[in-house]
């Protein structure tokens, strides 16, 4: 007698499953059970003619020359997908089946699985992305379809629109693609007529989840009651689901908290699941851990971890931006400014002199009110002093009624006459300051020029000194004692 259960009905793809209905395929395997199959030839055969019964004809996909027998079934891995080893699975593959991922055998003309729903497998135009509803004819109608299975077709250049390890959220406007929870469950003992939309209610509510999910992508039969499937978990809010969320639907299914109708349902095994997640953490982009070691509550979710990130690396580009910024215009500020004396002082070098001396005439006391005069230069009594040789007598020129009259020479070379005036007291000094003013303003041919000034009121010193007439006094010409 044929161990019927042996056999599984590998179909992997699920755009093929949704024409093969739950009702045919039962009545295939009911059909192999009722036959005996005493040679292994006669059973291929009898699996050749099953191949092209009416339902794939229907699919108008190629024929299946071998449907795979377990013992032959190529052994497929995910190679970029990172698991949450389900508690109490078996270590080693069950027995029933691997999970499948890679493209079937050319040879039988199915599509890669639907869960490359990012768009590493073209959609078939003529298999459309398997469903668990469309499994069973009952479920056919458009009415009974679950929720995930009423959305509309993708377009071309939307289902190709997700990164790596991501899906497209279905329900959702736009390319917006999430990052799933993807489990592989066994479900034993499936009923013979399940109201698949009372499974999916029970399965979601009772891990925390909403119906529209939850999506079945993958499933093939492992036995006459049982049932493989392969369903995406889209996040409800977020790009995906956090540390503890996955754990939560981790270790829900793992210690069998979800209860199923024994009408629809009589038990399920959690083959696998893996939980996707952002790469843009700096340690591994996604967990790798088994459901034992997965903490029950993380501190921080790593979508949290990346939202933060998110968020403080703008304001940290914007601050080290800014702060870029402000050193650019400082340094040129003190660039500018630096041009702007240095052009200054060249050009204010000739009248350096003048300007100290005009900063030593406000540094000097005025005289009462009256202002020290501003039309000629204040000489000091050092510039003068030294002028004159500290005024020696070797120096003296002549004397009138107000002074002696010395010849001197100035720092710039200028010959002078300096007159220093004996009076004193204040009112002198005002009569002083008041001549010195009016001789600065007077300009002849005929009038000796006034170079400059030197008043010190506390002092009593005034002195004036003129442009040196080198040929005498009138007196020594007329005279000739000069
Ligand atoms: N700019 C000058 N260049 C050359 N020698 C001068 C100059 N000014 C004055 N002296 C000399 O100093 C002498 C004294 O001049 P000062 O002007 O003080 O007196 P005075 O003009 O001669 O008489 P008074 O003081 O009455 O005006 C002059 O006789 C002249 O020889």
């Amino acid at each position: 007698m044929l161990q019927i259960n042996k056999f599984r009905f590998f179909i992997q793809s699920g755009g093929l499953l949704e024409e093969v209905h739950w009702s045919v395929l039962k009545q295939l395997l009911l059909l192999c059970s009722l036959l005996s199959f005493s040679d292994a030839n006669l059973r291929d055969k009898m699996l050749e003619r099953e191949a092209v019964s009416p339902a794939t004809v229907l699919l108008d996909a190629p024929a299946m020359p071998e449907l795979p027998l377990p013992a032959k079934l190529p052994f497929f891995h995910k190679p970029h997908r990172n698991r949450l080893n389900p508690y109490g699975a078996p270590a080693q593959p069950p027995n029933y089946g691997h999970y499948v991922i890679s493209a079937p055998p050319s040879s039988s003309g199915l599509s890669k699985p639907s869960m490359e729903k990012s768009g590493t497998v073209p959609a078939s135009a003529s298999l459309p992305p398997p469903h668990l509803a469309e499994i069973s004819p009952a479920q056919r109608d458009p009415s009974t379809i679950p929720a995930g299975l009423a959305q509309p077709p993708l377009p071309p250049g939307i289902s190709n629109c997700c990164g790596p390890d991501m899906v497209l959220k279905r329900g959702s406007h736009g390319c917006h693609c999430v990052y799933p929870i993807k489990l592989d469950i066994l479900l034993l003992n499936v009923s013979s007529d399940p109201n698949w939309n009372l499974f999916l209610d029970q399965f979601a509510s009772q891990l925390g989840l909403r119906v529209s999910q939850i999506e079945l992508i993958n499933f093939y039969m492992v036995s006459i009651s049982g049932l493989n499937i392969s369903m995406d978990i889209t996040p409800h809010t977020g790009i995906s689901f956090s540390a503890s969320e996955a754990a939560g639907i981790n270790s829900s299914l793992s210690a069998h908290k979800v209860h199923l109708d024994p009408a629809l349902v009589g038990d399920y095994q959690l083959l696998n699941i893996t939980w996707f997640k952002p790469p843009l953490l700096p340690q591994a982009p996604v967990s790798n851990m088994s459901p034992a070691e997965a903490p029950p509550n993380l501190p921080s979710t790593p979508a949290a971890l990346v939202t933060s990130k998110k968020v403080k690396r703008p304001s940290l580009i914007l601050v080290i931006g800014l702060g870029a910024i402000i050193l650019i215009v400082a340094v040129i500020s003190v660039v500018i400014l630096c041009f702007c004396l240095s052009r200054r002082e060249k050009h204010s070098k000739p009248f350096k002199e003048t300007v100290a001396k005009q900063t030593s005439v406000e540094a000097i006391p005025a005289v009462g009110s009256l202002r020290h005069p501003t039309s000629t230069r204040f000489l000091t009594y050092e510039e003068l002093k030294e002028a004159t040789n500290n005024f020696e007598p070797g120096s003296i020129l002549g004397e009138g009624g107000f002074g002696r009259v010395f010849k001197g020479v100035l720092s710039d070379g200028t010959a002078v006459a300096i007159k220093r005036l004996s009076s004193g007291g204040q009112q002198g000094d005002k009569e002083f300051l008041v001549e010195v003013e009016m001789l600065s303003r007077l300009h002849h041919r005929n009038l000796v020029k006034l170079v400059g000034y030197y008043s010190n009121r506390d002092a009593s010193q005034n002195l004036l000194c003129y442009e040196l007439v080198p040929n005498g006094s009138l007196e020594a010409w007329l005279h000739g004692n000069g």
